[in-house]
């Protein structure tokens, strides 16, 4: 059975676009990290899918309790408005948060050399690195990331020989609570949208037993020129969907048509949801999946905890059956991660039919 962690195999990286830049040595922003511009890194004309998606009524991603009796309604609607929602009642515990958030500063506050005992590998997906879709821009970002599929052990043993079990169990709870999370998001989703019986149990069953979920830790220092830097440049998260948690500091935003760029600032005990490739796919493009990207802070280093949450790697997805006129064609979960990391956003438009 291919895992998400062999769907990177294929594509190996150089190490410039895996070695993140020793942030504690630089004072002044280098040449290699100076973006001249934020908005110039948009092509608009390449994201026309993301056009009905206007804005009018509401001009802020809107906050959602998943305990409200109309929470399916609620989720539909944010889904097909903004791809984006933040959630509160989500049962997942302010102190685990908080310790999963620890848990990524220590890492990331680890001298340099420590860090790179864990560098990601160029054809791996997991360990320390720059983001991975560094290849595809000229300049690189002001970040350093993290990425755990499964148990981070054999990672946490090297950055702390006596004193890794912590970490790690930390991350194993945080994944677990962020699956059922994603499942339930998930169920509410397909609710909405018109999902056949079969389809529903199918996507259940292989949710439940197979799906396979991916932790990115991302870390933004503190950066001495954050107007012509950039965080994490701008892009589509490629799974079903993705939850994340920030830390007090703003940099998150989103892209809409119309508008620009959106901050999507941090609301203590909530955590966003978005709309990625394979959702939008299924829901034959109804579902904008969001264009975002993170800005540096001069003075406050950044933590952000993403967790990705999708099929398992050998499963087909396409648009569900019951929506007409389907826009894309099937394919398996590894062959959409093979044309993202090859194409990037133009991924989608690949599969049009
Ligand atoms: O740091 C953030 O707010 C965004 C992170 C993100 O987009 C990602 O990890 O894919
Ligand atoms: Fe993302």
């Amino acid at each position: 059975m291919a895992t998400l962690s062999q769907a990177y195999k294929d594509d190996p990286l150089d190490l410039q676009h895996i070695i993140p830049l020793d942030f504690d040595s630089v004072h002044k922003l280098p040449d290699s990290h100076t973006w001249s511009d934020h908005v110039s890194c948009l092509d608009s004309e390449k994201y026309a899918y993301l056009k009905h998606a206007s804005i009018n009524e509401e001009s802020s991603v809107p906050i959602i309790d998943l305990s409200a009796p109309n929470v399916v309604e609620l989720v539909g609607n944010a889904c097909q408005v903004w791809g984006m929602f933040h959630v509160i009642n989500h049962g997942v515990s302010s102190s685990l948060v908080d310790d999963v958030d620890s848990c990524a500063r220590q890492l990331f506050s680890l001298p340099t050399q420590q860090k790179l005992k864990t560098l990601r590998a160029p054809g791996g997906a997991t360990g320390y690195g720059a983001a991975r879709i560094s290849p595809f821009f000229s300049k690189l970002m002001w970040h350093e990331g993290f990425t755990i599929i499964g148990s981070a052990v054999e990672h946490a043993k090297e950055l702390w020989p006596h004193d890794y079990e912590e970490f790690c169990n930390v991350m194993d709870t945080y994944q677990k609570k962020m699956k059922s999370l994603a499942y339930q998001i998930l169920l509410l989703i397909l609710k909405f949208l018109d999902t056949t019986q079969e389809e529903e149990e199918t996507i259940s069953i292989t949710s439940i037993y197979g799906s396979e979920g991916a932790l990115q830790l991302n870390s933004y220092p503190c950066c001495p020129d954050p107007n012509r830097a950039i965080g994490l440049a701008p892009h589509t998260d490629s799974l079903l969907l993705t939850i994340l948690h920030q830390s007090e500091t703003n940099g998150l935003q989103i892209h809409r048509n119309g508008v620009g760029w959106l901050s999507v600032p941090p609301i203590s005990g909530s955590l966003v949801v978005n709309i990625g490739d394979l959702l939008h796919i299924m829901s034959n493009g109804r579902f904008p999946t969001v264009y975002h990207r993170a800005v540096p802070n001069q003075n406050r280093h950044r933590i952000s905890i993403a967790y990705f949450y999708g099929p398992p790697a050998d499963s087909i997805v396409g648009p569900l059956s019951k929506l007409p006129f389907p826009r894309y064609r099937s394919l398996t979960v590894k062959e959409y991660i093979s044309l993202k990391n090859k194409h990037l956003e133009r991924a989608l438009s690949l599969i049009k039919i």
